[in-house]
């Protein structure tokens, strides 16, 4: 029997893509999609809902998914620790839903972000600079705020300081912005879709981590997988790696 699988978000430029991933796999039905003047009550018959919408949005539709049972798979951005708390209180009533939070879907950028958290304690300063398509709502992406924070983890765990930044005369913004302690620069340009940079220098030597997704096919590897595990996996997912041999 084949999984009800529904799209929020099915008119954007990665809803549109997932839309034609479920109706493409054989073990899913494509039962909904819903845009910005859809109503939830379409969701009815749903088994799990991949969320693609934008910040503004993502919290109310995850709230009627787990308050009315449905798994949900989302890779809209804008997470803070407050949402994530708020999230969780909903699953606290609903103890049988998952959700799977994804800040990249793509398994290159998870690969990229697991490398850039191995290599971290080895430099001595690190700066991520992540460069999106012109139309994107947050700065820094969810896969740089994510990167950073993994990397800020591993210097911690391996005692190494924060960085120093010696810059006395400079204009706002300059230095990018500081997450846990690591710089991360966003630049918006037409005619891109999703990069980042991850770099690395210590004495006489730079790494740099570099991931390019260039086609909204590569995040729909990821979105299936996440359909698949999510139905059977309660409570919070964060991160596509936890699905994942890695
Ligand atoms: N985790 C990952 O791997 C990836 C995550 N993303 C993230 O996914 C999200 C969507 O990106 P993208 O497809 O580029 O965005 P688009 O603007 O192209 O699409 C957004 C979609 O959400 C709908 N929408 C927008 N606002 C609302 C609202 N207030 N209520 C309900 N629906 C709404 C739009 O409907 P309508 O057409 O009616 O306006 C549209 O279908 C972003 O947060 C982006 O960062 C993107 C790519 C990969
Ligand atoms: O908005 C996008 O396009 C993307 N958003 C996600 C993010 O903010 O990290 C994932 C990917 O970078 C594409």
């Amino acid at each position: 029997m084949s999984l009800p699988v529904a799209v929020i978000g099915a008119t954007g430029r990665i809803g549109s893509e997932a839309v034609k991933a479920v109706s493409a796999a054989a073990d899913l039905e494509l039962t909904a999609t819903l845009n910005r003047n859809s109503s939830l009550e379409e969701l009815k018959g749903t088994r799990v809902a991949v969320e693609l919408t934008h910040p503004d949005a993502v919290m109310a539709n995850l709230e009627y998914c787990v308050r009315n049972g449905i798994h949900v798979v989302t890779g809209t951005t804008g997470w803070t620790e407050e949402r994530l708390a708020t999230l969780r209180g909903w699953l606290a009533s609903s103890p049988g839903v998952g959700v799977l939070i994804a800040p990249n879907f793509s398994i290159g950028a998870v690969l990229s972000m697991k490398f850039a958290q191995q290599a971290a304690k080895y430099f001595e300063t690190v700066e991520v600079v992540e460069l999106h398509h012109n139309n994107k709502a947050d700065a820094p992406s969810g896969t740089a705020a994510r990167t950073a924070q993994l990397i800020a983890a591993a210097r911690d765990a391996a005692g190494l300081p924060r960085q120093s930044d010696p810059t006395t005369h400079g204009l706002p913004g300059a230095r990018g912005a500081d997450v846990d302690g690591v710089p991360v620069h966003s630049v918006r340009l037409r005619g891109l879709l999703a990069h980042q940079e991850v770099l690395l220098g210590d004495t006489g030597e730079t790494l740099t981590i570099r991931h390019d997704s260039l086609h909204h096919s590569c995040f729909m590897p990821g979105i299936l997988l996440g359909v698949r595990k999510v139905v059977e996996t309660p409570g919070l997912t964060f991160g596509l790696e936890h699905f994942l041999d890695l």
